[in-house]
């Protein structure tokens, strides 16, 4: 069993970020991958950049509790109703971040090759300073955050297996974010963003 450890801010200039060790115990956190990992209708999209289209790196799949869709990097993802293992994280999620998400967005990443590339989470629907909850479930990866105007601002931190990542305030503003490919031999990961789409 882990010990408790406290919830940390990164510190990090223009930016809010919150870092949970152990947002779920271990037990939990096993059993909500095994679940998310066989339950979820995982899809490969194509993305479109710079006018080249590409299979997107990872799984993915939208829920949301007012039907909105999501669109980005020129996708738009249709939601599906939360499932009830989905409430009730976003229960626990709700509860941390004292705000009601909407939205939560799945991503799976199968091997070290699958990644999320260099972007912020800026979209207009998510409003101006948006709240973003990250929990991650399986194997640990890194979060690379790295400053808009100032490049030699960097950071890295090892998202956890049960942890929960919270970015709010001017962060997507002044920062963008990436999951990179490893060439490490890693297991299955599954990552969960709760947003606010009105
Ligand atoms: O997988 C992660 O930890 C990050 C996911 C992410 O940045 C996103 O879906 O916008
Ligand atoms: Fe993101």
């Amino acid at each position: 069993m882990q010990l408790f450890s406290e919830k940390q801010n990164l510190g990090l200039p223009d930016s809010d970020i919150w870092y949970y060790p152990n947002f779920l115990s271990e037990k939990k956190a096993n059993q909500y991958f095994d679940v998310l990992r066989k339950d979820t209708p995982w899809q490969q999209d194509d993305i479109k950049v710079f006018g080249k289209v590409y299979a997107q790196p990872r799984l993915t799949a939208l829920y949301s509790n007012n039907g909105k869709n999501y669109s980005y990097s020129n996708i738009t993802m249709e939601s599906l109703a939360f499932t009830d293992e989905l409430k009730s994280l976003k229960g626990l999620v709700d509860k941390e971040a004292n705000i009601e998400f909407t939205t939560c967005l799945l991503n799976l990443y199968r091997d070290g090759k699958d990644s999320n590339g260099w972007h912020a989470d800026d979209e207009k629907e998510l409003g101006k300073n948006p709240i973003i909850a990250s929990l991650s479930l399986g194997a640990e990866r890194y979060f690379h955050l790295r400053h808009k105007s100032d490049k030699t601002l960097k950071y890295k931190i090892l998202l956890e297996h049960g942890s929960l990542l919270l970015m709010r305030g001017e962060t997507q503003h002044f920062w963008h974010h990436q999951i990179a490919k490893t060439a490490k031999n890693v297991r299955e990961r599954i990552n969960l963003t709760f947003r606010i789409i009105k």
